[in-house]
């Protein structure tokens, strides 16, 4: 087997599922694969029982997509899949059109930081259907990870306000891939560090790190070790106090604290990482306060997460700094986003769009039509609803702005005429080219950081959220409504 480069694993045509490999051949075998076709990214629920979700990924989404090809390496290998039959699974004509395969989509796509909402198109790929097949697999890996844990890590920040959460993941991860992946999108969600390196090193995130139980383990006191810490690392001083007893190790970490002071250092920390992380706080900074040390800040870590850090403040917890790992990079209490994938229209032979659904029993899982985009309305400077319209549609009624909820049409709501708007989707790629210049990490927490600041806060508590008003465009609705009763006869 050959040995391929690391960086091919994460670009390769190959990352997809094999069924997108053999509906391409079956679209290429009809001579169906030029049709051109919509597909839609989006998901059906905020995750976390959460009242936002914050987007993340595209940047490796598009990274992948310009490296669409199929190199001989990977032709070879298809070659030698085998059907139930023992003849190949693909005909050489078609593995011939993937030597050949170019990239020739257009593809638009909320960007990354946006505060998005259920059933909104994330992403739209509009081009030939066998090309629009073959790229689900990795835009959904890509985007669904990625926003799953911008969201886990906004939704921490904002209980934090202005405190720095540290991302501490990196052990706790799924994976190498997981673990750069989850470090990256919690940055963008407002982790103000991470304690991975290469993440560090590869995207320019700050890195930041106190030091180890293992560290005081390997002398023979508590004092000892502190001291030894303060004159190897005098400018980057953080003490775990816990190894032993916590507030007796607050008032030795005080003792080196001083040592470092003399020397025109200065001691920037102690951490705890058990016991009652409340209590302990408060009774470190009185030790701390009382010493002098004012300006050492106290951080925390322990399994932590939004809801723990919630209750912690309500205690009067004095951490100034929260260190999370498991919880964050792994989305601990929902592990996946459930981002999904749908065709929504298909051009017939006469140069017209067919706009297609999806019927389902549930109500939820029948999709919306149309070439979509979202139009965002803002009042007074906060978000007050999102209109889902179909571009192939009529021009949109501009005096009769009402939504309409897709799942339960007889809710809607009428948008104010003086509200602003702006639509979310924008072009990143032209016929395969890239036009679309990529916003850096900083712009991208910055887009972030603006987006949550438009949002009511209602939307944002962690129990029973607002749900954030997103509802179709009124002939959008009626076209969706009128294909349901075509397809159920
Ligand atoms: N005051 C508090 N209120 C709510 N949760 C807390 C409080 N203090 C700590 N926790 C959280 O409780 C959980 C368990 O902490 P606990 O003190 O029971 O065990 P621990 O300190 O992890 O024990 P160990 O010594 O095995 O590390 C952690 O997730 C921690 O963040
Ligand atoms: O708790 P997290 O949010 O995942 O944050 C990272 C954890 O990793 C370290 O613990 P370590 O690996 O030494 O394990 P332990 O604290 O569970 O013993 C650190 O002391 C934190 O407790
Ligand atoms: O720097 C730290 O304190 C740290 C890093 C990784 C995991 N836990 C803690």
């Amino acid at each position: 087997m050959n040995t391929t480069a690391p960086e091919r694993l994460r670009s390769s045509p190959l990352l997809t599922d094999l069924y997108q490999l053999t509906m391409a051949h079956g679209y290429w075998k009809t001579g169906a694969h030029n049709k051109d076709a919509v597909f839609h990214l989006f998901f059906r629920h905020n995750p976390f029982k959460g009242g936002y979700t914050v987007a993340a990924g595209l940047a490796d989404a598009v990274a992948w997509l310009r490296e669409l090809h199929f190199n001989s390496d990977e032709i070879a290998y298809l070659a030698t899949l085998k059907g139930n039959d023992g003849a190949p699974l693909f005909s050489s004509g078609f593995l011939e059109y993937l030597r050949g395969f170019e990239f020739t989509c257009d593809v638009d796509a909320i960007p990354e930081g946006t505060v998005v909402f259920p059933n909104e198109p994330l992403l739209r790929v509009r081009g030939p259907i066998i090309q629009g097949q073959l790229v689900e697999t990795a835009l959904l890996n890509t985007i669904n990870f990625q926003t799953l844990v911008a969201t886990k890590a906004a939704r921490i920040c904002h209980i934090t306000r202005d405190e720095p959460v540290l991302e501490f993941g990196l052990r706790r991860a799924q994976g190498v891939d997981g673990a750069l992946a989850a470090s990256r999108a919690a940055y963008i969600g407002g982790c103000a560090s991470t304690s991975n390196v290469l993440a560090g090193q590869l995207f320019g995130i700050p890195v930041s790190g106190t030091h180890a139980h293992s560290w005081v383990m390997s002398f023979d006191s508590e004092p000892e070790a502190f001291q030894a810490y303060a004159e190897a690392m005098p400018n980057n001083c953080v003490f775990l106090v816990d190894t032993y007893d916590s507030l007796e190790g607050v008032r030795r970490a005080v003792e080196s604290g001083k040592w470092l002071r003399a020397r025109g250092h200065k001691m920037a920390g102690i951490r705890l990482d058990s016991g009652d992380l409340a209590y302990l706080s408060i009774e470190a900074r009185k030790i701390l306060d009382e010493a002098g040390f004012a300006d050492t800040a106290i951080f925390a870590s322990n399994d932590l997460d939004e809801h723990i850090i919630s209750s912690l403040k309500q205690q009067g917890a004095r951490i100034a700094f929260w260190g999370v790992g498991t919880k964050l990079v792994t989305a601990y209490d929902q592990p996946a986003l459930g981002g999904v994938y749908k065709l929504a229209a298909l051009r017939n032979g006469d140069g017209a769009w067919d706009h297609k659904i999806k019927l389902s029993e549930q109500t939820i899982k029948i999709t919306n039509p149309g070439i979509q985009q979202v139009r965002r309305f803002t009042l007074d400077g906060e978000y007050v609803g999102d209109m889902i319209y179909n571009e192939d549609g009529p021009p949109i009624d501009d005096a009769n702005r009402t939504i309409y909820d897709a799942v339960n049409f007889i809710r809607f709501k009428p948008i104010p005429p003086n509200a602003t708007t702006e639509d979310l989707l924008v072009p990143v790629f032209r016929n395969g080219k890239l036009v679309l210049e990529m916003p850096t990490l900083e712009e991208i927490r910055a887009r972030r950081r603006a987006q949550l600041a438009a949002l009511h806060e209602g939307s944002k508590r962690l129990l029973n959220p607002h749900e954030y008003p997103v509802g179709l465009e009124r002939s959008l609705l009626d076209m969706k409504t009128a294909l349901i009763m075509k397809a159920r006869g």
